[in-house]
């Protein structure tokens, strides 16, 4: 077998490319991953929906084409750092003697893209040949809502093409020894509401300024957060199950050369917020909620959708894949696991978005999976890191998962585990 540093040094390499929003180095990823495909002999076609932004896409042909695909996706943009705060550089790959691989994107999600390759390369050292064709999807943009890649790819004729029956994406770290597996996700919704008033003098007391009117909206929704808040406290629900809200921004004032006016009451006033509707949740009964309490036109607010991804399916059920015998690939999920001495934890809805989304509204079968077991969840953090060993036990799950996946021919079950659409 292949010396283990080599492994973990084409994994620095990749970490080493900065892909931070807003400005990933795309043109050097791609380089990177054309190069790891050739070393593989695996077929290859760059697609840009949208010039500069590369969707990836690899192929391991399988020997029966006829029967669907199986799809590993992973995006290759992270999000930005915050540089002063890191202890080794983020985009160094530091491995420290502890053999812990510091980078942006070691969990978030390079690991997995070059687990993917990786265990190609040991089936492939293994002689084993697939049935099913595997496909490895490297995709653009998903930090900022994945609509110049993944959104575009499912959309795409090359994408009905490829016969996707499962797709495979990011999961969570796990702080024990389960690995996460993950059934569906909450929708983002992020808002913006907007309060205007009547402006006048600082001293005077008088209704319906822009700042009191947002006031109450805030105080309204800030009872609400408490609620869904403390139905996680409680314990009655799971992160993944309540609606989230948080607030992203403040905005009001009139500016001065030493600040703010101090005053002058603002005519206008605006709040930013960060929602997560669960799959479960009635989106119409959010909506209004949200029209009625939280910008009520009776307050002269109105509000805007600066993000708005849909909860439901086309027709009208939670986007979840089935997590029963009516899907087989669960079942085989872990089987696979299973044989590569790992353990997954009970299926979970990930509290914030993937791609995996878009290709669960076409009604395919997604399972999040970053097989990270005995990891803190750093995933955004400072300091995001990955210990090396828990890098390479990926690569064997990741490899028995693609052997499992490949080598299942009852044909006729895929078509079930599609949600009827
Ligand atoms: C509007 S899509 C945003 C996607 C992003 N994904 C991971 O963190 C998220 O904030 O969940
Ligand atoms: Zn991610
Ligand atoms: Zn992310």
């Amino acid at each position: 077998a292949e010396d283990p540093s080599l492994i973990v040094s084409r994994f620095q390499e990749y970490l080493r490319i900065n892909t931070a929003q807003p400005n990933p180095n795309y043109s050097d990823t791609k380089e990177f991953i054309l190069a790891q495909a050739s070393s593989l002999s695996l077929e290859a076609q760059t697609v840009e929906f949208v010039a500069g932004k590369p969707v990836i896409i690899l192929k391991w042909p399988g020997t029966n084409p006829s029967l669907p695909s199986i799809m590993f996706y992973s995006h290759t943009d992270v999000v930005p750092v915050e540089q002063s705060k890191w202890a080794h550089p983020p985009f160094g790959a530091h491995l420290d003697g502890d053999g812990r691989i510091f980078a942006r994107g070691s969990q978030d999600m390079k690991c997995v893209g070059m687990q993917h390759i990786e265990a190609v390369r040991l089936l492939k050292q293994s002689g084993f040949e697939p049935v099913r064709s595997v496909y490895i999807v490297f995709s653009p943009d998903e930090e900022i809502g994945g609509h110049d890649g993944a959104e575009k790819l499912a959309e795409s004729e090359i994408f009905r093409k490829m016969n996707v029956g499962v797709v495979l994406d990011e999961g969570l770290a796990s702080p024990n020894e389960d690995y996460r597996p993950f059934y569906g996700e909450r929708s983002p919704w992020w808002l913006v509401i907007k309060a205007i008033g009547a402006p006048g003098h600082g001293a005077k007391l008088y209704d319906n300024t822009a700042l009191e009117n947002l006031f109450k909206s805030i105080e309204t929704i800030r009872r609400f957060r408490a609620s869904q808040f403390d139905l996680v406290k409680a314990g009655l629900k799971a992160e993944g199950e309540v609606t989230s809200v948080n607030m992203a921004f403040l905005k009001a004032g009139t500016p001065s050369p030493t600040g703010f006016v101090m005053n002058l009451q603002p005519s206008e006033a605006e709040a930013g917020f960060d929602i997560r509707v669960p799959p479960t949740a009635d989106p119409e009964v959010l909506e209004r909620r949200i029209a009625e309490e939280w910008a009520p036109i009776s307050r002269n607010m109105t509000y805007e959708f600066k993000q708005k991804a849909t909860v439901h399916n086309k027709n009208g059920k939670p986007m979840l894949t089935a997590t029963d015998s009516s899907n087989p690939w669960w079942g085989l999920m872990e089987e696979a696991v299973r044989k590569a001495n790992g353990k997954l934890g009970k299926p979970e809805i990930f509290p914030a978005a993937t791609d995996s989304r878009y290709f669960r509204l076409l009604g395919l079968p997604a399972i999040g999976f970053s097989p990270m077991a005995n990891t803190p969840i750093l995933l955004h953090d400072h300091n995001e890191f990955l210990h090396k060993d828990e890098y390479l036990k990926g690569i064997e799950v990741f490899g028995s998962i693609i052997k499992t996946y490949a080598s299942y021919v009852e044909d006729s079950r895929d078509r079930s585990s599609r949600d009827e659409l």
